[in-house]
């Protein structure tokens, strides 16, 4: 991670953010969508600047089971005091995504890249695992949203926790199902992807080093 150059295009799209209370998908979250997210919001093209492509290039050589390609827009969030994601789930209602999830499949998988930490708080906590991550700047947090049998998994439910002091800015890539088969290895006895072994090939990268990821 080259951390100058992110922080000069971080400075560049911050100007162009603005405050977003944004709806998520309120598929099985309960949470009332105007009081979902709290943060400034956008949406950057994989290889749209020398830092994102930088990163995105990374993340490819590093994530060897997941093609990126099939990947979303980065989603660029930047939250200040009590910003905060409301718990959700990435995946999405096929019913109310009809067109995107025939066209590319459902959210198989989440890539969080930590740009900047919180001095207090924001941390992304995953309730029903009860797992609270404390990632440090360059970090990237990785998991698959579906079980093998393409079904949602509950168990994914997470929030980024309200921040209380200072800014965190995370940039997220929500990657699709399509082309998987190409990279996940095939269960022998299930026509569906076996996502168990997804971490596999990720953690015996050479360059490890980028998915230090943090449990409590
Ligand atoms: O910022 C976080 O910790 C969570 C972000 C998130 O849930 C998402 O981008 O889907
Ligand atoms: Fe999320």
């Amino acid at each position: 991670m080259r951390k100058r150059n992110q922080r000069k295009e971080l400075r560049r799209f911050k100007s162009t953010m603005l405050l977003d209370k944004r709806p998520i998908d309120n598929f099985q979250t309960g949470s009332p969508q105007h009081e979902a997210v709290l943060t400034n919001g956008t949406w950057i093209a994989h290889r749209r600047s020398k830092s994102f492509r930088q990163i995105y290039t990374q993340l490819q050589r590093n994530i060897l089971a997941l093609d990126l390609r099939s990947s979303e827009h980065w989603q660029v969030l930047s939250y200040n005091k009590e910003g905060h994601y409301a718990p959700h789930y990435d995946y999405m209602n096929p019913k109310t995504n009809n067109a995107i999830v025939n066209l590319a499949g459902n959210r198989i998988a989440t890539v969080l890249v930590i740009l900047q930490t919180a001095k207090l708080g924001g941390t992304t906590v995953f309730p029903k695992l009860g797992v609270n991550i404390r990632p440090k700047i360059g970090d990237v947090i990785v998991w698959i949203n579906i079980l093998p049998n393409s079904l949602a998994d509950h168990d994914t439910l997470h929030a980024a926790c309200p921040i209380l002091d200072g800014v965190k800015i995370g940039a997220t890539l929500w990657v699709h199902e399509y082309h998987q088969e190409q990279r996940l290895r095939c269960s022998i006895d299930s026509e569906y992807f076996n996502t168990e072994r997804f971490f596999k090939p990720f953690l015996s990268a050479a360059d490890y080093q980028l998915t230090r990821q943090y449990f409590d």
